[in-house]
């Protein structure tokens, strides 16, 4: 019997300002349904038995999170992220204090499958180094510029996957990482590269391709596409 006990504690990087969305609300607090893109991230890690607390980075300037069922729940702590993603996530390892293994889940990813959770948290029985979701590459890359001539030859898709989250690590490896990636000016866009970036390989875990960021405009009609089929699923 897998291990159920809430031994994890999940960090939410909610403070960005979700410029390439072009709408008024930061993208997070955008609705699908009846709750928020933020609400269905989280219910996503709070629906596992093991996630026993979730650390919420928002921006200081937030006036949106303070109106959510959220910010009065037992289980989650809000701090006020930082100028990038990785701040964000640091400020919340910095709070996460109880716990041996940590969960990073971009709050902007509404759709994650509960299968995929539970494969993700499963690596804790093998790994000591942690892991990522990913999906595989579907079509042909190409290295240019809009409007300018394609760079150099075809990027060889072989092996090249695209990072998703939750990625999840072990609390103290991640927050020592991460601490000294950005102190060293390191380019940081996901945890995992704040590992490799300390000579670490996380494992990668092949996942749903579903598990979207909601990212441009033409995200959020997809992303209420597949939440409605996974509500479907799981009323089955
Ligand atoms: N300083 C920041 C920037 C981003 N994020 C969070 O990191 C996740 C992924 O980042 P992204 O999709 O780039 O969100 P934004 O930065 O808001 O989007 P944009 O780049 O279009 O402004 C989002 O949940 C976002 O809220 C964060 O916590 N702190
Ligand atoms: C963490 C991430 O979602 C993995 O693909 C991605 O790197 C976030 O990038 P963004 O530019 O902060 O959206």
């Amino acid at each position: 019997m897998a291990d159920s006990s809430p031994d994890v504690v999940a960090v939410v990087p909610a403070a960005g300002i979700g410029s390439r969305m072009q709408t008024e609300c930061p993208k997070q607090y955008l609705k699908i349904g009846n709750k928020t893109i933020l609400e269905h991230a989280v219910a996503s890690l709070m629906a596992h038995p093991r996630v026993a607390h979730v650390v919420i980075a928002i921006s200081p300037t937030d006036s949106w999170f303070a109106d959510l069922p959220l910010a009065s729940h037992p289980d989650i702590t809000v701090i006020n992220g930082g100028a990038q993603r990785a701040d964000s996530v640091l400020a919340g390892l910095n709070v996460a204090h109880s716990a041996q293994w940590v969960l990073v889940h971009d709050a902007a990813r509404p759709c994650l499958h509960p299968d995929d959770l539970a494969r993700l948290l499963a690596i804790t029985a093998t790994s000591n180094i942690g892991g990522i979701l990913a999906a595989p590459v579907r079509d042909t890359m190409k290295r240019g510029e809009p409007g300018k001539n394609l760079i150099g030859h075809t990027v060889d898709r072989e092996d090249l996957w695209h990072a998703l989250t939750p990625q999840l690590f072990p609390l103290e490896l991640l927050r020592s990482c991460l601490q000294r990636a950005l102190d060293e000016h390191a380019s940081i866009t996901d945890e995992a590269s704040a590992l490799e970036y300390c000579g670490f390989h996380p494992e990668l875990i092949s996942a749903r391709a579903d598990n979207i960021k909601v990212t441009r405009p033409e995200d959020l009609r997809l992303a209420e596409f597949y939440l409605t089929r996974l509500t479907q699923t799981e009323n089955q």
